[in-house]
């Protein structure tokens, strides 16, 4: 009767909510008697419209009202506090009534008049009471899987796990024996982790050994007003919400989120950020970002302020009181790669009220944990380490707070950047081999870093990793590796040049994370599009070089930068001992600056590892 009675079902309601989907117009109000879509308007007072809209529906929904309450002694003001639902059953004996053989055909004949009704065009076929759920029933007996959308899954899981922690060991024994309730904490290692994701809420019914491709825009419903757990790939789609939880497992997130690209990404996250709101962010950051930040944020409202974000007073005196909201970090930033203090940052940000974004591209959750550390978004540009082969583009957010969860989902449902099936398999692949790649290329970079740091050519080396250099302290205490990336001077832009397109087993190209070694000048590369007065007061010089390490042996790798190095500095000499043109480093040194430059860098370097030696001499 009270389905008779409904224009929809309140599970319907509360699974569109669940879902962050609407409920189609016509069904329900919200509590001004407004017609609504917003399934938490009508659930917040609102109501459920009779299935006519009218009189005679109220009437009806009145009687089973009065049926299924008073008299049954169910709840009759507030049912859902009360949790006392009633249920009037009345059964007829048709022998009471007459023969029953007469009365079952009979009914037959109606059943057969209703099936037999002419359709609307579109309308296959008209389904009695009970056919519909029937068959769905048979469907999932047949396949063996019940889909369940993924928020309720989420919710499922964290209900069981938090049951699993508050029954205390016993219960998260038994839980994990009958696979009810796994303990919140992954059981395993990350890199065991990027091959054995925990099981999600997609399943697979044959067993593939590779997770299923959904190449598919759109997926059917099980009727015109109930819906399926996916139904258009921009809202959701069964191989982007493996990527998903998988991701979100190992950032030790509630939830995470594909894009098809890092920048896509990012701009999701200053879409957070409302007209007349302010962001800080790094004044070393990744070219895009800064582009991004300087041209397209302010045009909707925001205003940002860069700061050097390796120095706190700076980065608290940039907070505007009640207009900062979001506070965007790289550490180690890029490509000078800076680092940053991500705990104290965040403790200043969350002082006054804004959120905080770590760009951990560098590094991924398996070298660094943004969240872990305190940041609301943990942010990876998948392009690299995450596809790892330099064949697809995509980017990942981690949150950890449910609510900031559905806001990045509103957005990347609302503005359609989410990540296409294909590409989201190829990171699921690319998953597989993450820590394998990331862990030689951060080896090869390690050693890379150490053999630079001694060349006679270099100024300045950039690397997290480098005992003795600034921040790499600091960056011990919040990463476990210096990552694949560093970056270095020579003084003179031509020799930087001469040395990227001499070499010959790295490419020259923008972007990191490649299983191939790559060489670029950032100032006319990947941060190009940062004016370069802009990039000169931020103190970025031209002749930087940035190295993104691979997986080759390192040796090889070390031989060829040295050959390339040799040749570059050969390129120098003349300029040195003739011209010494200012062209160097577009803060105007030449190449006999460079030279003056590369000693004092050595002495320093020597000064450093003097002091570490002392320091460990009077630590024995
Ligand atoms: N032409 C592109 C440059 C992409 S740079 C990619 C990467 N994040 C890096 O740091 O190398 C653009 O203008 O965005």
């Amino acid at each position: 009767m009270d389905m008779a009675t409904a224009a929809y079902a309140w599970f319907g309601v509360l699974e569109a909510k669940t879902a962050g989907r609407s409920i189609p117009l016509g069904v329900a109000q919200d509590a001004e008697g407004n017609i609504t879509e917003d399934p938490s308007k009508v659930l917040d007072g609102g109501a459920i419209r009779v299935f006519d809209g009218s009189h005679k529906g109220s009437n009806l929904a009145l009687m089973v009202e009065l049926l299924a309450g008073p008299l049954v002694g169910a709840a009759v003001a507030d049912k859902l506090e009360a949790k006392n639902w009633g249920n009037l059953v009345l059964a007829v004996d048709p022998e009471l009534l007459g023969d029953r053989d007469a009365i079952r055909a009979r009914t037959q004949a109606v059943l057969d008049r209703v099936k037999a009704a002419p359709t609307l065009p579109g309308v296959d076929e008209i389904l009695l009471p009970g056919e519909r759920g029937a068959r769905v029933a048979a469907q999932r007996l047949t396949s063996g899987m019940i889909p369940v959308e993924p928020n309720l899954y989420r919710g499922l899981k964290l209900a069981a796990s938090k049951a699993a922690s508050s029954n205390g060991a016993a219960a998260a024994a038994n839980g994990a024996a009958n696979g009810a309730a796994r303990p919140a904490a992954p059981r395993y290692k990350l890199s065991t982790l990027l091959l054995h994701p925990e099981p999600g809420s997609v399943t697979d019914p044959y067993g593939a050994s590779g997770p299923p491709l959904y190449q598919t825009a759109t997926f059917a419903q099980p009727g015109a007003t109930e819906f399926g757990p996916y139904d258009y790939t921009r809202s959701g789609n069964p191989t982007r919400t493996m990527l998903e939880e998988q991701w979100a497992a190992l950032e030790g997130a509630d939830r995470a989120f594909a894009f098809t690209s890092g920048m896509a990404a990012i701009a999701v996250v200053t879409r957070l950020v409302a007209a007349g709101g302010h962001i800080v962010a790094g004044d070393d950051i990744y070219g895009g970002t800064s582009r991004l930040l300087a041209n397209v944020v302010p045009a909707c409202g925001v205003d940002v302020t860069n700061v050097d974000m390796t120095d706190l007073s700076a980065v608290r005196s940039a907070m505007i009181p009640g207009r900062t909201k979001l506070v965007i970090v790289e550490s180690p930033t890029n490509p000078r790669m800076q680092v940053c203090d991500i705990r104290a940052i965040v403790s200043a940000a969350h002082a006054a009220g804004a959120l905080v974004v770590v760009d951990n591209s560098f590094m991924t959750p398996l070298f660094q944990r943004p969240l872990d550390l305190g940041a609301d978004i943990s942010m990876t540009s998948g392009t690299k380490y995450i596809g790892g082969h330099g064949d697809t583009t995509l980017g990942m957010l981690a949150t950890r707070d449910p609510e900031l969860g559905k806001r990045v989902y509103f957005l990347q449902n609302s503005e359609g950047a989410g990540l296409a099936p294909m590409d989201c398999w190829l990171a699921l692949r690319g998953l597989k081999t993450m820590a394998l790649r990331l862990e030689r290329a951060a080896a090869n970079a390690a050693k890379m870093a150490d053999w630079l740091a001694a060349h006679p050519l270099v100024t300045r080396i950039n690397y997290a990793g480098l005992q003795g250099t600034p921040g790499a302290e600091l960056h011990r205490a919040q990463a476990s590796s210096g990552g694949a990336v560093l970056s270095f001077t020579t003084g003179d832009v031509e020799v930087s040049k001469a040395i990227v397109e001499e070499t010959k087993l790295f490419k020259v190209t923008v972007s990191f994370g490649n299983v191939v070694s790559l060489i670029s000048l950032p100032c006319y590369m990947s941060h190009a599009s940062i004016p370069a007065e802009v990039r000169a007061a931020r103190g970025l010089p031209d002749d930087l070089v940035r190295i993104a390490c691979g997986i080759e042996d390192v040796d090889d790798l070390i031989s060829d930068l040295g050959q390339a190095m040799e040749k570059a500095a050969r390129l120098a000499k003349p300029a040195a001992a003739g011209t010494g043109n200012g062209s160097g480093n577009g803060g105007g040194n030449g190449v006999s600056d460079a030279a003056a430059e590369r000693e004092a860098a050595l002495l320093a370097r020597i000064a450093a590892l003097e002091a570490r030696l002392d320091a460990q001499g009077a630590g024995r």
